[in-house]
């Protein structure tokens, strides 16, 4: 991610925020780019979601709560579908899963990827046809595996030789030959943060090419031959922006495919490119259109083939972030404003890293702003944080927001969609918020808020 710069001071107002952050003309006003399309300030000053005010969705489903803009949600999966016509493009259904965003994916006419038994059964029961599954995981167990060649999932995507081997008894036992695409490790240090990137050497995921591991994946499947080996696989890492990572996995992995076909007469009929596609949390960040990164990655495939003279594969892609982030924003209501004399002011809010634990596990940046009304005060450099018992409960590390925010207002936090309430945890008893959908002037809560008897059931003591 982008948004790692050490905390500079901020010279103009004696108060600690990195380089690039600006004092905003206007304190009011909404970057487009990091908010969801029908997202508006309404005259009276409230945020409008899908032609419903916040103040109105806080009163209806309190706070804090996950607004997902449904008409952008779709909006999303329909430019990825149309930029990338003729391939593939899987919803990575970890960054948020439920069933109604199962249902919109599907109507949508997107692919779905899900990595644990738990997605797989969320997709299924939600009726998503389990031939437009893609199956993931480094350690999927015995019963994974089983469950997902029973649903006939089209695609698993095998990620060790111990999986090859599981997959293939279990195959054997069911009579089936399941779609296997072999996971790639291809040696692309991703610029983001060490801990979303996973193409480089050292890590747990896929099978490596430099070390010839992924070849002989390859080999050992087809000379098994109950597995069906579609083609090959490779996800670099997420929040990416620099798309030269895509170009040389793409140059590698089909280097890899002409390998397989001069040794073995085979010529995999599939590629999949992964997701990881960046997108704008603060204003630092300027991700590309799904119509450029399919320009891009389509032209290099193509070039990359042509040199092989290898049929082009069927390309498929796997965004999460980039469809679900930027369609929810987090309504937050404020508990306290403290100013800590010279240093800065903290606002905290009514939940914090259970709810987005992304700013303490990534060091990542988000934007807010004052939602419930507009305000004519001077912008104030503050630091948004959550009611946790931890220093590190940081929501928004440095943003401006009027100086006369107070308890009892509300604050948005964009670009939340993704990895926040998938991520989310119970940590202090805090109950997990709700994701309330909002279109057309009506919301509908579509993962209800979790109360204190939720987590009082599991307790047997
Ligand atoms: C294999 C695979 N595909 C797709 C994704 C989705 O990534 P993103 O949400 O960044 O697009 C991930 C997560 O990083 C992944 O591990
Ligand atoms: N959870 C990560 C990205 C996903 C990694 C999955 N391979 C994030 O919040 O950015």
């Amino acid at each position: 991610m982008r948004a790692h710069e050490a905390g500079a001071l901020h010279g103009d107002l004696g108060n600690r925020g990195p380089a690039w952050l600006r004092t905003p003309e206007d304190v009011n006003a909404l970057m487009p780019e990091l908010w969801p399309r029908t997202v508006t300030r309404g005259d009276a000053g409230p945020l409008v979601i899908g032609g419903v005010s916040v103040t109105e969705l806080a009163a209806d489903y309190g706070t804090p709560a996950y607004l997902l803009d449904e008409e952008d949600l779709r909006a999303r999966c329909r430019d990825f579908a149309a930029a990338f016509a003729g391939a593939d493009v899987y919803y990575a259904g970890k960054s948020f899963l439920c069933k109604a965003v199962v249902r919109i994916v599907e109507e949508e006419g997107l692919f779905l990827d899900v990595c644990s038994g738990g997605e797989l059964a969320v997709a299924l029961a939600a009726g998503f046809p389990p031939e437009r599954l893609g199956f993931h995981g480094n350690n999927k167990s015995q019963s994974e595996l089983r469950r997902a060649l029973d649903a006939g999932v089209g695609r698993i995507i095998v990620d060790s030789f111990d999986e090859i081997v599981r997959l293939s008894e279990l195959s054997r036992e069911l009579n089936k030959r399941p779609g296997v695409l072999v996971r790639v490790t291809v040696g692309v240090e991703a610029h983001t943060h060490e801990f979303i990137a996973t193409a480089h050497e050292d890590q747990k995921f896929g099978f490596s090419l430099a070390g010839g591991a992924a070849f002989a994946a390859c080999a050992q499947i087809l000379d098994e031959g109950v597995l069906d080996l579609r083609g090959l696989h490779s996800h670099i890492g997420s929040q990416i922006f620099d798309t030269s990572g895509f170009e040389v996995a793409a140059r590698r992995i089909l280097e890899l495919q002409a390998q397989v076909r001069d040794a073995r007469g085979v010529e995999l009929p599939e590629l999949d490119l992964g997701g990881g596609f960046g997108i704008a949390y603060t204003t630092q960040d300027d991700p590309a259109t799904p119509g450029d990164l399919a320009k891009r990655i389509n032209k290099i495939v193509e070039s990359e083939c042509e040199m092989a003279a290898l049929r082009v594969p069927r390309l498929s892609i796997e965004p999460g972030r980039a469809i679900v982030g930027p369609a929810v924003f987090t309504l937050y209501e404020v508990g306290t404003v403290k100013d800590v004399d010279g240093i800065r002011t903290y606002v905290s809010v009514d939940g914090g890293m259970s709810d987005n634990i992304r700013t303490a596990l990534y060091d990542a940046s988000y934007s807010a702003t004052l939602a419930n009304r507009s305000s004519i005060a001077e912008p104030m450099l503050a630091r948004v944080v959550g009611k946790h018992c931890e220093s590190g409960d940081i929501v928004v590390k440095d943003e401006f927001l009027p100086a006369d925010v107070q308890p009892g207002d509300l604050v948005a936090v964009p670009g939340t969609g993704a990895y926040c309430r998938s991520m989310a945890s119970n940590y202090n008893h805090v109950p997990r918020p709700p994701v309330v959908a909002v279109r057309d002037g009506a919301a509908r809560v579509i993962v209800r808020r979790e109360t204190e008897d939720d987590l009082l059931a599991l307790d047997v003591g």
